[in-house]
């Protein structure tokens, strides 16, 4: 639940998060950002479990100085970047001056969970097999740092380290009753990058944290974590797969069902052999466990394989789902960009159930996002009877093709921001819609043609469909919804639209994605135009020509 606490202009809005669990009350009531203040005003969720190093709550109040990570790793490990005042980022203050001077001074920004949030973690593997190192990168290098009590991590995933790193008591008899790791015990060496040999190259821990069998307030703290190992080899066929096999029935021995704590949903092989700082390869293997992920975010049911984009921080994305479906209204049709799975177009579809005829196109470069499209698509309410339709392509080539048909255009693309070509596009939005309107406009049949998957909602109400989408309707979007995780490139992008005259901002929402990180997640809402100033204008000099009439 979300409480609102109004603040005095040009101040922020500060939204927070009573969790439905255990909550801790960070003292203090009314939030603005000029002048700083010391306290912390938030009501902070905190995630805790039996295998949770996070802070108890009734033992440990939050400090008057705000809200603190008290995080052992923070010195050497690269994840965080500052300890205090984790509701309020550094960057909070600059977006906020950023915004007003934009007209915007209603920004608000949501505090979310402050510990315990990260639900996907992707760490590298270095050291040895006596002693493994599983965490980040030292800062500039390639130094490994172990984080076991990261405060950013779900307590799963600190959990599930632990499990590959130390392991429990396993094969007692054979060695005295000590506890072993299960990399040392197995004998797995993690990877060398100088010597290019060693098997265990990089962990993926991702949670899911909806376990339906479980009363919703005990879901996200009972997380379980779906485990990719990243095996230096080519397959599951090379000389090592034993080796692969035995970590991961060592896993799943000793968190899966039939364990103490049932902490492990699944257990994946990723093979990659290449030099290069890519972490995944191309070939995947489920190796046991549940093959399907599911996490409920924005009202759905949402798939995700290993290989696909997941957010990071589910609960703050649910967040800002929420807030984004205020801004769609009924009937819209929506073009999702840099769409993933299509988690956000797929939630905006389903978010009233009176929403009819709204129609939804996604877009996105990585095919794997393909299959967790169909699975998410098949869990939709019945009562969805929308145009629905994924497409694997490059958002930069032709991006006016994927304007053309659309209401309400969302971004949310990877942290270095919008492509210039797509940039362009909206800039120049006025004559690519003069352009769209032309029936024989050469970007849309190409476009047209290029169409590889579309997809229906219902199985009955697949046809295809002789008049596209873009036949039936060739306006371009009066609304651009943008979804940003890279502030530097969100402010370029913004100064760029606004420049153009062909947008202007009317709101915006920020939310805390990355506790303990420079950066936020930003809902900037655009509507064409140049804005206030000008349509005062117009709407004067209509207001006259009406009264001559
Ligand atoms: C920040 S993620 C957002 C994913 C999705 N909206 C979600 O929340 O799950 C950015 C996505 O953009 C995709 N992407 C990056 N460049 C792209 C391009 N040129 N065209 C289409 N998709 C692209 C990435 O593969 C990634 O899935």
């Amino acid at each position: 639940m979300s409480v609102f606490f109004p603040s005095a202009p040009p101040a922020v809005s500060i939204l927070t998060h009573r969790s439905t669990t255990t909550a801790i009350t960070c003292r203090s009531s009314l939030q603005t950002l000029s002048p700083p203040q010391p306290s912390a005003p938030s009501s902070l969720s905190l995630p805790l479990s039996s295998n949770s190093s996070l802070p108890n709550p009734k033992t440990s109040p939050a400090s008057s100085s705000g809200c603190s990570l008290n995080c052992p790793h923070f010195d050497s490990c690269s994840g965080c970047t500052h300890e205090d005042n984790l509701h309020r980022p550094v960057m909070l203050q600059e977006a906020t001056t950023f915004f007003k001077k934009l007209g915007v001074s209603d920004f608000t920004f949501d505090t979310c969970r402050l510990w315990g949030w990260r639900c996907r973690a992707k760490l590298a593997i270095r050291g040895s097999s006596t002693d493994p190192l599983i965490g980040l990168y030292e800062e500039g290098t390639h130094n490994v740092v172990d984080i076991p009590d990261c405060k950013a991590h779900h307590p799963s995933i600190n959990a599930a380290i632990e499990l590959l790193r130390k392991g429990l008591l396993f094969r007692c008899f054979f060695c005295l009753a000590l506890h072993f790791s299960g990399i040392k015990i197995l004998n797995i060496d993690p990877y060398d990058e100088d010597e290019r040999t060693g098997y265990l190259r990089y962990v993926q821990m991702a949670v899911t944290t909806y376990n339906t069998s479980l009363p919703a307030s005990e879901r996200y703290r009972s997380g379980r974590v779906q485990v990719s190992l990243v095996w230096n080899s080519r397959s599951e066929t090379s000389a090592s797969a034993e080796k692969l096999n035995n970590l991961a029935t060592f896993l799943w021995r000793n968190g899966g069902p039939n364990s103490k704590v049932h902490l492990i949903h699944s257990v994946w092989a990723n093979f990659q052999t290449s030099t290069n700082n890519v972490i995944f390869g191309n070939r995947w293997r489920h190796i046991l466990g549940e093959r399907d992920f599911w996490e409920h975010v924005g009202g759905i049911d949402v798939y995700l394989p290993p290989s696909s984009f997941g957010q990071a921080n589910t609960r703050a994305f649910d967040s800002l789902l929420q807030k984004l479906h205020k801004y769609v209204p009924l009937g819209s049709s929506v073009t999702d960009l840099y769409a993933g799975a299509g988690v956000i177009g797929l939630s905006l579809a389903s978010a009233r159930k009176c929403r009819k005829e709204i129609s939804v196109r996604c877009v996105e470069i990585n095919k794997e996002s393909k299959l967790a499209f169909e699975k998410t698509i098949d869990r939709l309410p019945s009562s969805i009877d929308s145009s629905i339709s994924w497409h694997h392509a490059d958002t930069s080539i032709e991006p006016v093709s994927w304007l053309v048909g659309s209401d309400i255009l969302v971004v949310d693309p990877p942290r270095k921001g919008l492509d210039p070509s797509l940039i362009g596009a909206l800039r120049d939005i006025k004559s690519a819609e003069r352009k769209a309107m032309t029936l024989e406009s050469p970007t849309f049949k190409a476009k047209d043609e290029k169409r590889p998957w579309v997809l229906r909602a219902r199985e009955d109400s697949i046809q295809i469909p002789s008049r596209t989408i873009q036949e039936e309707n060739r306006s371009l979007p009066q609304t651009l919804i943008y979804i940003s995780c890279g502030w530097e490139s969100f402010k370029e992008n913004c100064t760029a639209l606004l420049s153009s005259k062909a947008w202007h901002l009317t709101k915006a929402h920020g939310f805390n994605f990355f506790p303990g990180t420079q950066s936020i997640e930003i809902l900037a809402v655009f509507k064409r135009g140049p804005g206030t100033s000008t349509k005062k204008k117009k709407s004067g000099k209509k207001k006259k020509k009406n009264k001559l009439s």
